[in-house]
């Protein structure tokens, strides 16, 4: 807890990571553990006739320093054979999960830009086949800037897609240069223009900021340029050292330095400053838009909608109705593209594993969802899944949260908690107090006989 604004700011903000959109089980784990009691499982019964889809392409032509998203780097990529097991795998999943509608489709990667675009025309086929998917349903290719997947995007265009995120990273050659990247400036500018010719108002860019060496001063020049030839969605992300990676390593082997936490805070000050003057509003810890172009694909995870996960190493959350089954489940694709082209041959699909979400599982994962984006938590949503209890009397009664209203960083009102600007730039910080209030409240509700929503973990892959 803070006594003050000052001490908060002072602390550093480590933004959460991307992928935490799919949630870690950090914090949820160090809550089953105190929670379970031998009643067994009882999962939390909230279904939905509609849902996202993620379809993730794992091959990519070079490793880039920083990163390790499920990807592989091969040279012969057996395309037919992908995208057979794409098709079949997502006739799989949504059949199980008996969705009625898909709202959006993603394509990411890895590269998905070096796939065929037939594979994605046959997918989105095959979805419709079993679902609606609304005409103008926002699909999504993530690309990668250099000139031949360039040359590829109208035929993208002709496949379904209609909304582009560019991965562009850094506008300064020696940065592009560190990060492994495998395109220029000049490749960057050429795919932004031809993205905006094909995708009007619908270009994403990726921009990775902390980078080794980088100033507050160079920032804000590569924002100006960047504000000079994007379009109206721009999505920062703070670099991520990852075990594992080389960029890791040097860091470790001091060959490299990374901004200090202080500096970390002014580069995403700075940027948030930058688009905002340009008429950009920030919706989510890491994304801006401007003309109403948020992605409405990455709104629905923050929003804790459904989502259906396939291909190597995806994620996905959704209930099983087709199975008969009403709970959520978390669920994660086998990572090995041969492995999971081998278990989708075989079964239908390659789930690796299967979680029944408990109430307190999907309280969790609502709350730090809801919480990176400036509209915040909605009370409605939030009742849907605690069974009538509100925002209200659980945030109201918590000294922590009271704490963070009364230094500026949180707002709770009876409809919504929302960070503030203050404190969206230290989410970090206020998360965990946030999760041990709710699970005070559940333990006591737990404590006073209520045990639905125990969490529990099957990790079935039938
Ligand atoms: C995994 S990539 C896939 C898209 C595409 N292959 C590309 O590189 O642009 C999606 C985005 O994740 C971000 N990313 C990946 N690793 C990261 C890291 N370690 N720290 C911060 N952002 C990262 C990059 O901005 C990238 O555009
Ligand atoms: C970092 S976000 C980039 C979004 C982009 N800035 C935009 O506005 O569209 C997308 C990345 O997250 C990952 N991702 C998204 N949904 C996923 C899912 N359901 N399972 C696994 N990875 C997922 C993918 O690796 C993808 O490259
Ligand atoms: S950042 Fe993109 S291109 Fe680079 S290795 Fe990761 S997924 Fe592949």
């Amino acid at each position: 807890m803070f006594s003050s604004k000052e001490n908060v700011l002072l602390l550093s903000i480590r933004l959460y990571r991307i992928r935490n959109f799919f949630i870690s089980r950090r914090f949820s784990s160090q809550i089953s553990e105190r929670s379970q009691t031998s009643s067994g499982p009882a999962p939390c019964n909230i279904t939905a006739d509609d849902a996202v889809v993620y379809v993730h392409w794992p091959y990519c032509k070079k490793r880039c320093t920083y990163c390790n998203f499920n990807k592989y780097i091969s040279a012969s990529v057996d395309h037919a054979r992908m995208r057979r097991c794409l098709v079949q795998e997502t006739a799989t999943l949504l059949q199980q999960s008996g969705v009625r509608r898909v709202n959006s489709v993603f394509f990411g990667g890895g590269t998905p830009s070096l796939a065929l675009p037939h594979t994605m025309a046959v997918v989105l086929e095959t979805i419709s086949q079993h679902a609606l998917l609304p005409a103008d349903a926002e699909v999504t290719l993530e690309a990668n800037p250099s000139s031949t997947e360039t040359d590829k995007l109208r035929e993208f265009k002709t496949a379904g897609i209609n909304r582009l995120s560019l991965g562009i990273q850094a506008f300064s050659p020696p940065d592009l240069h560190l990060l492994g990247r495998d395109h220029s400036v000049e490749d960057s500018l050429r795919a932004l223009q031809e993205g905006r010719t094909l995708f009007p108002g619908r270009v994403s860019i990726d921009l990775i900021f902390g980078r080794p060496g980088q100033t507050v001063e160079a920032w804000r020049g590569e924002l100006q340029q960047a504000l000079s030839v994007c379009d109206d969605h721009v999505s920062l992300y703070q670099l991520t050292l990852e075990r594992g990676t080389a960029l890791f390593r040097q860091v470790e082997k001091k060959q490299q330095t990374v901004p200090d936490p202080d500096t970390m805070a002014d580069l995403y000050a700075c940027a948030r400053e930058t688009l905002q003057n340009a008429g950009f509003q920030q919706y989510e810890v890491s994304n801006f838009a401007r003309n109403g172009a948020e992605s409405s694909h990455n709104l629905s995870y923050w929003r804790g909608k459904q989502y259906i996960g396939v291909g190597p190493g995806a994620h996905g959350r959704f209930a099983c109705k087709g199975l008969g089954r009403t709970d959520r489940e978390a669920r994660i694709q086998t990572l090995e593209p041969q492995q999971w082209m081998g278990r989708v041959e075989r079964l239908g699909h390659a789930t690796a594993k299967r979680t029944s979400l408990s109430q307190l599982d999907i309280l969790e994962e609502i709350l730090m969802l809801g919480l990176r984006t400036t509209e915040g938590l909605a009370n409605e949503r939030w009742v849907r899944f605690s069974g009538g209890t509100s925002l209200h009397d659980i945030f109201g009664t918590s000294v922590a949260a009271q704490g963070f209203v009364n230094a500026g960083l949180l707002e709770l009102s009876h409809s919504v908690l929302r960070a503030t600007h203050t404190g969206l730039a230290v989410l970090d910080s206020i998360i965990p107090d946030l999760l041990l209030a709710t699970q005070d409240w559940y333990r006591h509700r737990c404590d006073d006989g209520d045990k639905t929503g125990l969490h529990y973990t099957s990790g079935r892959a039938e």
